[in-house]
């Protein structure tokens, strides 16, 4: 659904590329994970493919087509994206039942094509909650919201952009099964990018690992659990989530 070939990505001419040679193959209907930690370029790969950063050199093509720099209409009925913040992404002076017509008033479609009640549902809303604005929602709620605006247009693909890193450790779990449920019931497919590998490794079935802009190995879940990683900078960042998963 995804290829990606030799994605390199610089700020300003000269300097050092933040992402090099990244290549990346995503299969229709799969969550794939990219994990680092901070800093390593995972974000700034997500912006390329979702068409925000059009200055990168490489290949991104999806569902056989290639893109071209700038991202049409037709790219964001087939790709959307989910950020982290939830409150930062959602209109603060908007009802959830304007923000959620938005896609459809920019793609020129009928506000009344999409049922907005029945979507609400789906992401585990009820649909009271309507005509509210952001800040008379829970944290989860919005990220709920948030997810539901990012299926109006009923795309293929979900970029999740550390999608719950900004909620409640209670609440992360459920917008993470919601996701997954999402997922197999419409067939979408997940890139999902995070620095937490206890995330990635209850999402994706596959997982490539990301340090200072490179991709240094790529495996399947059931390796990753196991814990049969390659690179050392792999074995660190799996260490390191176990040592987190003790003490908390
Ligand atoms: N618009 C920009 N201009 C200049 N440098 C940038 C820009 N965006 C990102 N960077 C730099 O690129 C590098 C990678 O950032 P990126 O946000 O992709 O990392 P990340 O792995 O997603 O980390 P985080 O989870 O903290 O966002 C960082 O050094 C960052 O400072």
């Amino acid at each position: 659904m995804i290829e990606i070939d030799n994605l390199t990505i610089r700020f300003g001419s000269g300097q050092r590329p933040v992402v090099r040679n990244v290549s990346l193959r995503i299969k229709r209907g799969t969550a794939f994970g990219l994990v680092g930690e901070s800093g390593c370029g995972k974000s700034t790969v997500l912006r390329a493919i979702s068409g925000l950063n059009p200055n990168y050199e490489g290949g991104i093509k999806l569902d056989g087509d290639m893109l071209g720099r700038q991202r049409d209409r037709q790219f964001f009925r087939r790709v959307q994206m989910v950020f982290q913040d939830p409150y930062g992404s959602l209109h603060p002076r908007k009802t959830i039942r304007s923000q959620l017509k938005e896609p459809l008033r920019n793609q020129g479609l009928a506000t009344n094509s999409v049922d907005i009640d029945a979507l609400l549902l789906a992401v585990g809303l009820d649909p009271s909650l309507t005509y509210r604005f952001p800040h008379q929602l829970s944290g989860g709620q919005r990220q709920r919201v948030a997810i539901a605006r990012a299926l109006v247009l009923n795309p293929a693909v979900l970029l999740l952009d550390e999608p719950t890193s900004a909620l409640d450790v209670s609440v992360q779990a459920e917008i993470l099964n919601l996701l997954e449920d999402l997922r197999k019931d419409r067939g979408l497919t997940y890139l999902l990018v995070s620095h937490d590998l206890a995330v990635v490794s209850h999402m994706c079935g596959r997982v490539a690992i990301m340090e200072a802009g490179e991709i240094v190995e790529e495996v399947d879940i059931e390796r990753l659990r196991k814990g049969a990683v390659e690179h050392g900078y792999s074995r660190h960042l799996l260490d390191a989530s176990r040592n987190y998963g003790k003490t908390h």
